[in-house]
């Protein structure tokens, strides 16, 4: 079973607004909302692939209990654990660029990160465990090394995407795979990474450290996989982009789905970049028509 955790969902507001006027009363053109948190954009879109996985993570409060009826409406099981204060609500601003306001999210109590330990010690051999997104405050901030230590005997297959430093901790507990986008790599290890040639230095580094396939995305600069048996860089297709909001994410999803319907690596990493570039291009998550119609503009190439 896949097992992806959010740490700190959130409800996605996503706001359009024309003319945008910071300290003025602007008008909303169109708004919607959704459950977010990276994991759980993960869930989603592996649910769309036809791939089944459990959320875990904290919720809590009204905005909690969006997020839970949401995923149980698309059939996406859950298995969040309760916290006493309401889940964050995240603003994903639209004017003629995108501005994100992120929340800080409720205090998780000791008690309740050990119900989530008790849950990750749980996992078996052929479990796969997607940690996405940021670790909240009140949480240890080595908590994704943490869990990938517990379960890293156990046969369990650990996918990581996060920011921050932190990440070269967990690449040392070896998880299966991570997914920075060059400005997270370029932060890692204090550089600015503008181009696929400036990145892939850096991403063999997180390779030799322990990752064992690591991905990095460009956004529509296209991404990279770096693997012990070469580098492959693929093209992203071309389009509108929409909402770039869990692109990264769907990137995820969709080589996940491909990977453990049994497709190599390299074909996993075309589908989890159409996945990502199919987002890019909705108002939403990617739909899989929309992921299979850009899978062929896919171009990969060895490049190392
Ligand atoms: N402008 C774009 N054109 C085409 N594809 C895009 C574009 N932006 C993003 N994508 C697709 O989405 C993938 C992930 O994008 P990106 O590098 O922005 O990830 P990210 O920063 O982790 O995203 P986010 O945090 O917003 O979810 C890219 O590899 C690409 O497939
Ligand atoms: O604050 P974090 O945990 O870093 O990111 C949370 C978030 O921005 O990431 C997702 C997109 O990747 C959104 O659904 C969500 O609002």
């Amino acid at each position: 079973m896949i097992y992806t955790c959010t740490l700190n969902p959130s409800i996605d507001y996503i706001v359009h607004v024309n003319n945008f006027q910071l300290g003025d009363l602007n008008r909303i053109s169109f708004e919607d909302k959704y459950p977010g948190g990276k994991g759980i954009n993960v869930s989603r879109v592996l649910k769309r692939a036809g791939v089944e996985s459990e959320a875990l993570g904290f919720v809590g409060g009204f905005t909690g209990t969006y997020v839970e009826d949401f995923l149980k409406t698309e059939g996406i099981a859950t298995n969040f654990i309760r916290v006493n204060n309401d889940s964050r609500i995240n603003i994903k601003l639209k004017t003629e660029s995108e501005t994100e306001l992120n929340g800080q999210g409720p205090e998780i109590t000791e008690k309740q990160l050990n119900e989530l330990v008790s849950q990750v010690e749980g996992l078996q051999d052929g479990d796969v465990l997607v940690l996405a997104g940021s670790i909240p405050s009140s949480l240890p901030s080595d908590l994704y090394a943490t869990f990938l230590k517990l379960v890293k005997e156990k046969g369990v297959k650990v996918v990581v995407d996060m920011s921050g430093k932190a990440l070269l901790d967990v690449v040392k507990q070896e998880p299966f795979f991570i997914k920075p986008n060059h400005h997270e790599l370029g932060e890692m290890f204090d550089v600015t990474i503008e181009t696929p040639e400036e990145a892939i230095p850096y991403g063999q580094k997180l390779l030799d450290l322990g990752a064992e396939y690591v991905a990095i995305s460009m956004a529509g600069k296209g991404a990279l996989l770096i693997t012990k048996d070469g580098v492959y860089q693929a093209s992203v297709p071309k389009g509108t982009v929409k909402n770039s909001v869990g692109a990264g994410d769907s990137l995820v999803a969709g080589f996940l789905s491909a990977y453990v319907q049994g497709r190599d690596v390299v074909e996993a990493f075309r589908v989890g970049v159409a996945s990502g570039s199919a987002t890019a291009f909705s108002l939403e998550l990617c739909t899989q028509e929309e992921v299979e119609r850009l899978i062929p503009e896919v171009e990969i190439k060895k490049v190392g």
